[in-house]
């Protein structure tokens, strides 16, 4: 399987683009750009990092838990600093009841002498049961509550941002990474909060132990320094290898999805894509599962240094005390309680490493995910701006030159001047890949002109209000979306904004001509769409565009913009839709037609011809036949497919003898 397994270059850390996924993105992945930048900056990370950055992170955590809920915030910081409270005070209450069994005297009199220090642990132990139950309570609740609020903000402030940065592929790779975030921010509250109750504990058991004999506590520390090193070693090497290979799991999630979605499921079976695309799934699986053996072998081998490094220490610190107690510097008392703090602190110290450390790696992915929030706000649609004239006269385009980001080729449109003047049908031809598409999404908005200006009236559209000109157009796309719900809703979602009402609903499905579309339907209006569900039923490539029509009818936009509406209908239903059309722009809307069909067009009140980006033809249909350019030659060509005598239907007598 050399073809798709992707092998590490040498020295470098970085996997080589495998086979597969040259095929699938025709050449080397990109791995620099954007949210790996700061994998780097994680490699950096030391321990004094990690404890000078601890405080914003507990603070970060803590504000992701107040904007969710500051009811069950309160509770948890109260619960956690009362616990580590708990700890220090049974400590102290362990250390009386030593030294009250250990002191000289009868038994009775010993063992009368620990009962208030017994009683204050017991009543302790109770307090901090009680106060586990309300900070277990209120994490529990917080931590839902958490990732919603930051799914939330996650999905609105990417539903906000211009097209062009959701075709950026940089933008999109942080759109993946940034997913992991909201998660990540719910498993900071719990982190966060047994990182506050370790730190508090250790602090009771460390001074404890400095209370009892100075040497302690840095016997204390050296025991807990080698699982320090591995945790955040181990961490380390983890998240630098999930950057390195998201690309990976992205392009493997990709086919997986390819080879079970109902688009791909009819080429799948006929062109037996499903072998080759299984392929490379296993190839991309296979090399991931490397890269996890790598990480185990090399966390075990960590793991194992770090358990000499402790199991040393160990015998170190027993050994001290068992020093101090020979040459009497320590009582026996003293000395258990120290076994007992010791061991309380190791296991804080190790928690607190360990937790701190997880902390660390989930506030990176919360840190992408703040990185998008940032992005999607510089990139959103922005809010506010100039007032479009109420009625406008027309649309003018002013010497409009526009490039696809990214592309390499050359402009979708060049130069571009052209008027759309409001209440008449304006049809745009040209070939395929000539601009027609790019320039409705101009003057819808979608995209800005690099060079030139879209002007509604005297209001040039690159500093008018976005939301007001979004609501002027209603637009019936080349791939308008199947809206996965009932036939009512994907008429309705044309304008959600307004008040669903049958008459509206009737008279858009009228309008495009999708009465029998709804009346064949099992369920008419309630008929699910979606053939993946039970109950849902599908529709024909034909029957969906008419309901798109009727989606864009349903807006009532002041323009309509249709691309292509007819590709997928039939002769009489092509007939049918451009007449209703033509009925439209007779009531004052104003119709933007793409159209290969140039029969279709003779009704328009302008055509715009273009060709390779350029405007190189403009007038009515009759004038541009008149002239004889790219319109009239478009135009004979598609005639003279009809030039053949049809012959008519035989006469009656001569079939029946
Ligand atoms: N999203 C995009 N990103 C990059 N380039 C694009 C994008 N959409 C279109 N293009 C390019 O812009 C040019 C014009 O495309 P456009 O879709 O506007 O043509 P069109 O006239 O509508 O074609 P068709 O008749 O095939 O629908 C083409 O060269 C196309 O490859």
């Amino acid at each position: 399987m050399s073809s798709g397994s992707t092998k590490r270059k040498r020295g470098s850390g970085r996997p080589e683009p495998s086979e597969s996924e040259r095929l699938l993105f025709g050449g080397p992945l990109r791995y620099d750009t954007g949210w790996s930048q700061h994998s780097d900056a994680f490699l950096e990370l030391g321990f004094r990092a990690m404890v000078t950055q601890l405080p914003s992170l507990l603070a970060a955590s803590f504000r992701l838990a107040w904007q969710a809920d500051r009811r069950a915030a309160r509770t948890v910081v109260g619960a956690e600093v009362g616990r580590g409270v708990i700890q220090a005070v049974s400590l102290l209450a362990v250390n009386v009841v030593l030294a009250r069994l250990m002191a000289d005297g009868p038994v009775d009199d010993r063992l009368r002498g620990a009962v208030p220090a017994l009683v204050t642990v017991a009543v302790v132990m109770l307090l901090a049961a009680l106060l586990r139950a309300a900070s277990t309570y209120a994490t529990g609740r917080l931590e839902p509550k958490v990732e919603r609020v930051a799914t939330e903000l996650y999905l609105e402030r990417a539903a906000a941002v211009e097209l062009s940065a959701i075709e950026d592929d940089a933008f999109h790779k942080l759109l993946d990474t940034a997913q992991y975030g909201a998660s990540s921010a719910r498993r900071m509250i719990a982190i966060a909060t047994r990182v506050v109750n370790a730190m508090i504990s250790l602090v009771a058991a460390a001074g404890v132990l400095t209370v009892l004999h100075p040497a302690l506590l840095p016997l204390l520390v050296t025991m807990t320094l080698p699982s320090a090193w591995s945790a955040l070693t181990i961490a380390r090497r983890r998240y630098e290898s999930f950057h390195t290979w998201v690309q990976h799991a992205r392009a493997g999630h990709l086919i997986s999805g390819l080879l079970t979605e109902p688009a791909a499921a009819p080429e799948i079976r006929v062109h037996g894509v499903g072998p080759f695309l299984l392929r490379h799934y296993r190839a991309m699986s296979e090399s991931a599962e490397d890269e996890q053996a790598r990480l185990a072998r090399l966390a075990a081998r960590t793991g194992l240094i770090a358990a000499a490094w402790t199991g040393l220490a160990t015998v170190a610190t027993y050994t001290t005390l068992g020093g101090l107690l020979l040459v009497g510097a320590m009582s026996l008392s003293v000395a258990g309680t120290a076994v007992i703090a010791i061991r309380t602190g190791s296991a804080n110290l190790d928690t607190l490493v360990l937790e701190v450390n997880r902390l660390h790696e989930e506030a990176l992915f919360v840190g992408d995910l703040q990185r998008l929030y940032a992005e999607a706000a510089r990139r959103a649609i922005p809010a506010g701006g100039e007032p479009l004239p109420e009625n406008p006269r027309e649309v003018r385009f002013e010497n409009v030159t526009f490039t696809y980001p990214g592309s390499a080729s050359r402009p979708a449109l060049s130069e571009v001047t052209l008027t759309v003047p409001l209440g008449k049908i304006v049809a745009l031809v040209g070939e395929n890949g000539s601009g027609k598409t790019t320039l409705v999404k101009l003057l819808s908005g979608l995209y800005a002109p690099q060079s030139g200006r879209i002007m509604w009236d005297d209001v040039d559209a690159a500093t008018a209000d976005r939301h007001q000109l979004a609501e002027r157009i209603a637009m019936v796309a080349q791939d308008f979306k199947r809206w996965p719900f009932t036939a009512r809703v994907n008429v309705a979602i044309g304008r959600t904004s307004a008040p669903l009402t049958e008459e509206r609903l009737s008279s858009s499905v009228t309008e495009a001509g999708a009465e029998e579309v709804v009346a064949d339907l099992p369920h008419g209006f309630d008929t699910l769409l979606a053939r993946m569900f039970s109950g849902g039923h599908e529709l024909s490539g034909g029957q969906w565009q008419r309901l798109g029509i009727a989606r864009a009818a349903y807006r009532r936009g002041a323009i309509l913009v249709v691309d292509e509406p007819t590709a997928a209908l039939d002769a009489r239903a092509e007939l049918e839709v451009f007449e209703k059309i033509r009925a439209l722009a007779g009531t004052g809307q104003t119709v933007i037609l793409i159209t290969h069909r140039l029969a279709s067009v003779r009704h328009a009140d302008l055509v715009y011809v273009l060709d390779q980006g350029r405007l190189v033809e403009s007038g009515t249909p009759d004038e541009l036949l008149a002239t004889g350019g790219v319109y009239a030659e478009l135009y004979s060509l598609q005639a003279d497919q009809f030039a053949v005598k049809v012959p008519g239907p035989r006469p009656r007598s001569r079939l029946t003898p």
